[in-house]
């Protein structure tokens, strides 16, 4: 070193903790105000985003609005066309007494009404009309080979995908990533001569049976707004039980399908997911094997879903996707006459059903008795146990798919509980869930596992699913009979805390059964009055119990299930219970 450079380094002093301290504060100070300023930044950006979206739904809404009135249907023809049952309009639709410009424009108006009310429409269509023009212009040449469901307005869960829309499942970030092309189901829909008109609500990321998000907001339950339509297809609960739409799509991973149907009063079914193409539908979390889900048909009637699904299951699925093998929709089950053995239950040993489900089941049971069936009680075996092992599929990388994206967009307080799951270490998390009583342990699941205990639980999976065939076998079940839920629809907010009332529904996600639900009852006085006597066990049951005491009134469905490629008779089953509960 040279004089000069040692001069100026012998002047230079060592620096104090002070100055350490200062210097240390500050760049972290720095570091957290960057990281805070690019996340408001980001979140501002979104917002933006929203209100561009607020804006473009309300200039979609007009622009339908004058469509539909240009067709020019008074409101005693647009009654008469929504007072007809599904086979009436397909009737009338086919013999040409109706055009599908009308039904369209009777369907656009009833649903823009029944909006209003339950905030469940997302966009409307616009190309709808094209579609029915087209169909009405075919119909005028004799030779024409009408397709199955010519000209039937059909709603879809907004996660499917829709050419020109957007499949945001309620994530901002999301707005304006429009579908280059349909989902195979939809092009499917449309070879069936169904005109897709109407996207509907979900609630953010999927992965909630409730129906809020910050795009499109909250939507209500058509029988009490104060109450959530259930979800995740949510939209298409309220818009059906509210009478904008007779048919539509879900998807269902845990009773996204079942749940809404039955917390709105309508029907719908989950087939197995062997057995449907989900080339196109945007699932919560992609990459799941063993818990993966599946769209269906939900609908005013049982009938209706079925003419879905034999629309939906032809050879040309398997063509369009080769992953799905051909089984096509076998009439002869969904009409057989031979007389069934189903076994039934109302409490699954995880988490007692609530007194007006459990009635309703108990009811459908004995209606199907009475038109000759064998009905006997069963114990589907241990579902406390597996129900942790559906967390573990679900979540099948403890959380961080999900966290990653819930934090990266405009999330409510209560996501937290997801968004910092993966980041919890277990030592913390489980004590935390378990203070909530034995019924929070399958969901200390969720969180990851190596790739050694991922395995395991794999193998037990398959293992259940062995077992759960054995049972139905050796007692010769042809189907299930069972609650939907614990309970008919919540209070806003409350399915964000009721997680471990889905054991019903994602116990069949997990089988990979079929599943079915539809409307049997309503909660009436003595439900109430009988609610008294409910245990309150825990936590969860004591919620429960309170929002039963306020449930008078709520539809309750119940659920019918069987193994994959039963759904004919899944759909037997239910349409016989739809037509005990009208008088047939
Ligand atoms: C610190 C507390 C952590 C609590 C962890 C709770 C984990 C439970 C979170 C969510 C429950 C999942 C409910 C799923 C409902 C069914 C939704 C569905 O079928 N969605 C369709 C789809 O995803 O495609």
């Amino acid at each position: 070193m040279d004089s000069i450079s040692m001069s100026v380094v012998s002047t230079l002093k060592p620096p104090t903790a002070i100055t350490v301290a200062v210097v240390a504060v500050s760049l972290i100070t720095g570091y957290f105000g960057f990281r805070i300023f690019r996340f408001m930044k980001h979140r501002a950006s979104l917002r933006q985003k929203v209100s561009n979206r607020q804006a473009e739904r309300e200039k979609n809404f007009e622009a339908v609005k004058r469509l539909a009135e240009k067709v020019g249907v008074d409101a005693v023809r647009r009654e008469a066309i929504i007072r007809m049952t599904p086979d009436e309009l397909r009737t009338a639709l086919r013999q040409r007494e109706v055009k599908c410009q009308e039904v369209l424009a009777a369907y656009v108006q009833t649903a823009l009404a029944v909006n209003e009310r339950l905030n469940c429409v997302t966009l409307f269509v616009l190309e709808a009309f094209d579609r029915a023009l087209e169909l009405d212009n075919n119909a005028t040449d004799n030779t024409y080979d009408f397709p199955n469901m010519f000209g039937i307005p059909i709603s879809i869960k907004e996660s499917v995908q829709v050419r020109g829309y957007d499949q945001t499942l309620g994530y901002a970030s999301e707005i304006g990533n429009k579908a280059d092309d349909n989902s195979k189901v939809i092009n499917l829909l449309l070879d069936q001569g169904f005109i897709p008109f109407a996207l509907t609500n979900v609630p953010l990321s999927l992965l909630s049976f409730g129906c809020k998000n910050p795009i499109y907001g909250t939507t209500l339950n058509p029988f009490n707004p104060n109450r959530t339509c259930g979800g995740s297809s949510g939209g298409e609960g309220a818009l059906i039980g509210g009478g904008g739409s007779i048919v539509g799509i879900g998807g269902d991973v845990g009773g996204s399908i079942r749940i809404p149907a039955h917390f709105s009063g309508i029907c719908g079914i989950k087939p197995s997911h062997l057995r449907m193409t989900t080339n196109g539908l945007r699932g919560s979390i992609p990459g799941r094997p063993l818990v993966n889900a599946s769209e269906g048909p939900m609908a005013t009637t049982v009938d209706m879903c079925a003419k879905v699904l034999q629309g939906l299951f032809v050879k040309k699925m398997s063509k369009m996707d080769p992953y799905v093998p051909p089984v096509p929709f076998a009439d002869d089950l969904y009409n057989s006459t031979v007389p069934l053995k189903i076994g039934y239950y109302v409490d699954d040993g995880y988490f007692p059903a609530s007194v007006p489900v459990a009635r309703a089941v108990e009811e459908a049971a004995e209606a199907l008795r009475k038109k000759g069936h064998e009905v006997i009680r069963f114990q589907p075996p241990r579902i406390p146990e597996v129900f942790g092992l559906y967390f573990s599929a679900l979540f099948i990388d403890g959380g961080c798919y999900i966290s990653d994206r819930l934090s990266g967009d405009l999330f409510d307080p209560h996501h937290l509980q997801i968004i910092l799951m993966p980041y919890l270490p277990k030592w913390l998390f489980a004590p935390l869930l378990n203070r909530f009583g034995p019924k929070a342990e399958p969901m200390t699941h969720v969180l990851g596992r190596t790739l050694s205990e991922q395995r395991k639980v794999y193998a037990a999976i398959e293992g259940y699913r062995h077992e759960f065939v054995k049972v139905l076998q050796s007692n010769g079940f042809d189907a299930i009979l069972c609650p939907p839920n614990a309970g008919p629809a919540y209070e806003h907010g409350l399915p964000d805390q009721l997680a471990p009332t889905i054991s019903y529904t994602a116990i069949f996600n997990l089988l990979d059964y079929a599943a079915g639900v539809v409307q049997y009852s309503f909660v009436n006085d003595d439900d109430i009055a009988n609610n008294a006597d409910f245990k309150e066990t825990d936590h969860f049951t004591k919620i429960l119990k309170r929002s039963i005491s306020t449930s008078k009134g709520l539809p309750l469905g119940v659920q019918v299930a069987a193994p994959p490629y039963s759904e004919e008779v899944v759909l037997r089953v239910m349409r016989i219970i739809e037509e005990a509960r009208d008088g047939h």
